[in-house]
């Protein structure tokens, strides 16, 4: 029986998610399912409307179709301003506030904060505890932001491209915190067009290209345990005919064209076959490599184009 009080199975469900600007459709029919306790990130290139899906998740857009459930809820349901962070962009905050006086502030509006200084500790803000929002530099003031999505100890947090533009160092600290978020049993959804921050931080990475979802899993479900071997050549090389002398059980594609992917047995001995086709052939490779699949090479594979 399902009962209305239970606690929702999923941080967030969406299905059939349809938002059109004008003749623009953005988001063309997306189903995703965030699970309680998990780091989602999706996943995407400029324009595949990421934002445009968090911000309706977030309340602050509508949609033109589908359905929207955030903890169970309408994501306009104001019971959930106090049980979802939100990472604003700094147009949320008064220029003259200092960083720690804002989260001191916010911190007030919630029965267990997290304790305001060790937040600004976490965050590599603390010598800029005393320093008007204005006056911190962009990668300071979307720490500051971040801090303020969690102070509260939401049970979810939305946080849109949280590193984007950040050092690596400040980038480091933003994981650890979101890592920290997760450890804590927090659910949180992301959205980023970086390979590695998804990689390093999602349990589940949900690719969308266009509006739609294009691959989803965790990354080593997305990735494969395969080794493979890469390389460039030009277009049109004839594969069946190279798979004839490789072992039984392998594999070969051309993905976009140009770029070929050899799986199967990879080690020394495809290795040399492969070098030795080409070079019968007389096909110049470039960039040969053996390596695990990352989830660039899932992206470009899937739809032809580089994430970035
Ligand atoms: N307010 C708006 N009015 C008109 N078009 C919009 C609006 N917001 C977004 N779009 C368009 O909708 C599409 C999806 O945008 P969205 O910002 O959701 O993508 P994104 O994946 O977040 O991209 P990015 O990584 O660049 O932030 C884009 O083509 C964008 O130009």
């Amino acid at each position: 029986m399902h009962s209305v009080d239970s606690a929702p199975a999923a941080a967030v469900e969406i299905r059939d998610l349809v938002k059109r600007y004008g003749r623009k459709t953005a988001v063309d029919g997306l189903t995703l399912t965030c699970r309680s306790g998990e780091v989602t990130a999706i996943l995407g290139p400029n324009g595949a409307g990421k934002t445009t899906t968090i911000e309706i998740c977030e309340g602050f857009r509508r949609p033109d179709g589908g359905l929207v459930r955030v903890l169970g809820r309408d994501p306009a349901d104001p019971s959930l301003k106090a049980r979802v962070g939100v990472m604003l962009q700094a147009g949320g905050v008064p220029p003259a506030v200092r960083a720690g006086e804002w989260l001191r502030v916010l911190s007030r509006f919630y029965a267990h904060p997290l304790p305001p200084d060790d937040l600004l500790e976490l965050l590599g803000l603390r010598e800029h505890a005393r320093t008007p929002f204005r006056r911190l530099s962009g990668g300071q003031q979307q720490r500051l932001s971040l801090a303020a999505a969690v102070i509260g100890r939401p049970e979810l947090v939305f946080l849109d491209e949280p590193t984007a533009g950040l050092d690596p160092q400040a980038r480091h600290a933003c994981w650890n915190v979101i890592t920290g978020l997760r450890d804590a049993g927090v659910s949180v959804v992301l959205t980023t067009h970086q390979m590695d921050e998804a990689e390093r931080l999602a349990d589940h990475v949900v690719i969308i290209d266009r509006g739609r979802v294009v691959a989803e899993g965790t990354p080593a479900e997305l990735t494969g345990a395969e080794r493979q071997l890469r390389f460039r050549a030009r277009p049109g090389l004839n594969l069946d005919e190279l798979l004839t002398a490789l072992p039984p059980g392998s594999t070969a594609k051309e993905s976009p064209a140009g770029h070929y992917i050899i799986e199967g047995q990879v080690g020394p001995q495809l290795l040399a076959t492969v070098t030795a086709w080409c070079a019968a052939e007389g096909v110049t490779t470039e960039d040969l490599r053996i390596e695990r699949r990352t989830l660039e090479d899932v992206f470009l594979e899937l739809t032809g184009r580089e994430l970035r």
